[in-house]
């Protein structure tokens, strides 16, 4: 493990107080929680492509390297932090793009600690701020061979840039037109169950005696290319889902009958007979718990393909029965180089400290609203609102007359 900045140490052990702007050459700041202090910034060096975190315990005078999870910002020129609650610690990146400028370092939610136990380590998890309030995911189970696959390549087809699909991991050997990556990512076991030690999976079953499971990542790609991501996932796996931060809409796709779901699955083809029978004996336990679980939000029949994505259209408001919400109007600015934060209750208001070269050199305040935040690790932290102060002051004067 590293060193860490040696210059720190002195005015850590001297007890800093909550310092986000205790700044090194690295770009570290510095945030007291208890008797912790967590040092974020510089480079991480297990991940160089990463801002780093430690942690210097006051009480015992020794620093910790925790395990980080989740999708870790890369480093900048410098950044300042916020304590938001006694859970998470807000971060704001010099002079970044209105899309990575704000970002969570969780290092007391639920998951957090869910986390520590696992893995009986130190944990952080990061978490990256998104503006507003995206679609949620659709998770849609269903034994296999009752259609999902069918329904969602049909509503990838006809609506590409509004869904995209949550590239599963497996074991399982991939089908003739499979293709890794894109289908799944195809993995060996070993490697998959040193991956879910790692915590990288949302999710995780095992799965007609294969292990299947959905990366954070995966869903975390799907959300940053600006698309509402689709989750074909079992329903041990849908269970999991509906237990995490990750707030989505559950689908249950059921068969006609039996025999129809049997003669679907041996018309594929894909499958050895050994295969389909293991398959259709999990269907029955699946059928059950899919109607009787209370996981699931809806429940879709397959009889007729086309009524049925029809219903599924319906459900997602795809019909022109359910209008879009409105999409923020606020003016979107990026973080000036240098700048420092306060906080007033919910509003974080960021200050530009030295006006940026060929620019007037008028003082930049831009006002982070943090009052309705939703989500977290694993996975993004919505409902962010950012404005500049001139449009907040606009606003309070409108009210007033
Ligand atoms: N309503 C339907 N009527 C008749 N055949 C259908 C219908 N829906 C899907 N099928 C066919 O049933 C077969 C199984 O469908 P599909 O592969 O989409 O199932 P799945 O639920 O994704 O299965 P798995 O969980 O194993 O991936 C396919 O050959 C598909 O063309
Ligand atoms: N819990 C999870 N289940 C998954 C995931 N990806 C797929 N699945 C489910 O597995 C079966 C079989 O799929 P097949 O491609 O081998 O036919 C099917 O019910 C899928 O829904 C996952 O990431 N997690």
């Amino acid at each position: 493990m590293g060193e860490a900045p040696a210059f720190f140490v002195d005015e850590l052990q001297k007890g800093y107080g909550n310092g986000f702007d205790i700044k090194s050459k690295g770009g570290e700041t510095a945030i007291l929680l208890g008797n912790r202090t967590y040092v974020i910034g510089g480079a991480c060096e297990e991940s160089p492509l990463s801002i780093g975190v430690q942690i210097f315990d006051q009480s015992t005078g020794e620093w910790i390297y925790p395990t980080v999870l989740g999708t870790k910002p890369k480093p900048c020129k410098g950044l300042s932090a916020v304590l938001l609650s006694e859970d998470r610690i807000l971060i704001t990146k010099n002079g970044s793009t209105p899309d990575d400028f704000a970002w969570f370092l969780e290092v007391d939610t639920q998951y957090v600690r869910q986390q520590k136990k696992i893995l009986g380590t130190d944990v952080v998890a990061w978490s990256k701020g998104v503006r507003g309030y995206p679609e949620k995911p659709v998770v849609i189970s269903g034994p296999s061979g009752v259609g999902k696959g069918t329904l969602i390549s049909m509503l990838m087809k006809e609506y590409p840039s509004m869904f995209g699909f949550s590239v599963s991991h497996t074991t399982r050997a991939p089908r003739a037109m499979e293709k890794d990556g894109v289908h799944y990512h195809f993995i060996e076991r070993s490697a998959m169950e040193k991956e879910i030690e790692d915590g990288k999976f949302l999710e995780f079953a095992s799965v007609h005696g294969n292990l299947y499971g959905t990366s954070v990542e995966a869903v975390e790609v799907v959300a940053d290319d600006g698309k509402r991501c689709i989750l074909d996932i079992d329903v041990q796996g849908a269970r999991s889902v509906r237990a995490s931060s990750l707030e989505a809409i559950f689908i249950f796709v059921c068969p006609p009958s039996m025999e129809e779901l049997e003669k679907r699955l041996r018309a594929r083809g894909t499958e050895t007979e050994e295969q389909v029978l293991k398959r259709l004996r999990n269907a029955k336990a699946e059928i059950e718990q899919g109607q009787s679980s209370g996981i699931f939000d809806h429940m879709l029949y397959n009889d007729n393909l086309e009524e049925c994505y029809k219903s599924l259209k319906k459900l997602l408001g795809l019909d022109g029965t359910v209008t879009a919400p409105p999409k923020s109007s606020s003016k979107v600015v990026d973080l000036p180089m240098d700048h420092s934060v306060a906080k007033i209750d919910h509003r974080i208001i960021i200050n530009s400290k030295t006006p940026e070269l060929g620019k007037a050199s008028t003082n930049i305040r831009i006002v982070l609203d943090v009052s309705s935040l939703k989500g977290g690790a694993p996975g993004r932290t919505r409902g962010l609102d950012i404005y500049t102060m001139d449009s907040f002051l606009d606003g309070l004067a409108g009210i007033n007359h």
